[in-house]
């Protein structure tokens, strides 16, 4: 008797789940897609370091035509040199700020139309609001959030005029502390997490175009400017940030690479991050049934770990107060 309700039971379960599964392969939008990058013109902005340098060679070494911008015209130089060197491709550069939008404008105007943008540019001063300057504040938003406004704009009527008219992506380089607030990152939280409104709501704006958009969402990851941030990083951002494992750049640009091959809209990096990118979901396109389904499954479990690590960060912040005084 027990045997046949079990039985009965995992019949009803198999059948609910195959249901919700057939059911979100109908509606999930927007359609999968698949974006190539050979032979096609990817414009990569923070290319000259860390990830973006990562990037650019790896989608130099697999036939793309690449453009770098950054402001730093001998770090352009050196990383043109060493992509050459390792690919053999020569990849074209920009000097600009992204904050000067006629600076951008120029840019991307004589770069060409461009097939994939990936915005990676980025700066990251980590700082208690209560001291940190209003300047340096603002600076963070001007480079991490306007700036990607700038290079949107200015790089979307080309974008339209595609020559092969194929699936073109904007990829919007985020960070796991655009999904949770960090103590130490009000600053760079808010610029992050202000990115993925603007990805969701441009999703919808350039779908038509056949354009995709995709954000990722690295770790703490061993580039130049991580190692800028370790200087003056408080140490409860560090033992917070902790909570996810750190990456190289190589491996970060790999995952990024593949997720707007994919058309992905969200790109986790790592595995705390793919769980991280699920509580984190939100209403955001999804263009996979499977990824939905487990998405929905795990929709409750996940908020129950979320409130355990939410718990864990409260006691270090609560430990290192006390210990402090
Ligand atoms: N490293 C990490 O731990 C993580 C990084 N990220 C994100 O990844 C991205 C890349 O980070 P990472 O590789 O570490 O950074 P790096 O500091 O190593 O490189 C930053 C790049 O951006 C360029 N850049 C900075 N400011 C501007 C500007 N105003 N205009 C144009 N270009 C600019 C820099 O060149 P130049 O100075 O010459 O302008 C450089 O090429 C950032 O968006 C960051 O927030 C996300 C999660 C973790
Ligand atoms: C429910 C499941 C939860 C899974 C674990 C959550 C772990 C969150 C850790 C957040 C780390 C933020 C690092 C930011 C790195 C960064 O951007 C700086 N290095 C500056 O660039």
């Amino acid at each position: 008797m027990a045997d046949l309700s079990l039985a009965f039971f995992s019949l009803v379960l198999l059948f609910l789940s195959l249901s919700l599964l057939i059911f979100l392969a109908f509606i999930v939008r927007p359609h999968t897609v698949k974006v190539p990058i050979k032979n096609r013109h990817v414009f990569i902005t923070g290319g000259s370091s860390g990830i973006g340098l990562a990037l650019a060679q790896l989608a130099a070494s697999e036939g793309a035509q690449v453009s770098i911008l950054a402001r730093n015209t001998i770090r352009l130089e050196e990383a043109k040199e060493s992509i050459r060197l390792s690919t053999g491709r020569d990849v074209a550069i920009f000097s600009a700020d992204v904050r000067d939008y006629g600076a951008v404008k120029k840019a991307i105007e004589e770069a060409g139309p461009i097939d994939v943008l990936v915005c990676n540019q980025g700066i990251f001063v980590p700082q208690e609001l209560e001291t940190q300057d209003i300047e340096e504040i603002k600076f963070m938003i001007d480079v991490n959030l306007t700036g990607t406004f700038h290079l949107i704009k200015a790089a979307l009527p080309g974008m339209k005029n595609r020559a092969d008219r194929g699936p073109g992506s904007i990829a919007i380089m985020s960070s796991q502390a655009g999904q949770v607030g960090i103590y130490g990152y009000t600053a760079y939280s808010a610029s992050k997490f202000g990115l993925k409104g603007l990805a969701e709501a441009l999703q919808q704006e350039v779908i038509g175009e056949n354009i995709h958009v995709s954000l990722i969402f690295p770790p703490d990851t061993e580039t130049p400017g991580f190692a800028e941030e370790n200087k003056r990083r408080p140490q409860l951002t560090s033992i917070l940030a902790a909570s996810s494992g750190s990456m190289q750049a190589d491996e970060v640009a790999k995952k990024a690479l593949n997720g707007l091959k994919s058309g992905d809209f969200i790109v986790p990096c790592n595995f705390e991050g793919f769980f991280l990118s699920i509580a984190t979901t939100g209403l955001s396109p999804q263009r996979s049934f499977r990824m939905a389904f487990v998405e929905v499954i795990a929709a409750g479990i996940l908020r129950v770990v979320g409130l355990c690590f939410q718990w864990n960060w409260y006691g270090s912040i609560e430990k290192f107060l006390a210990e402090k005084k």
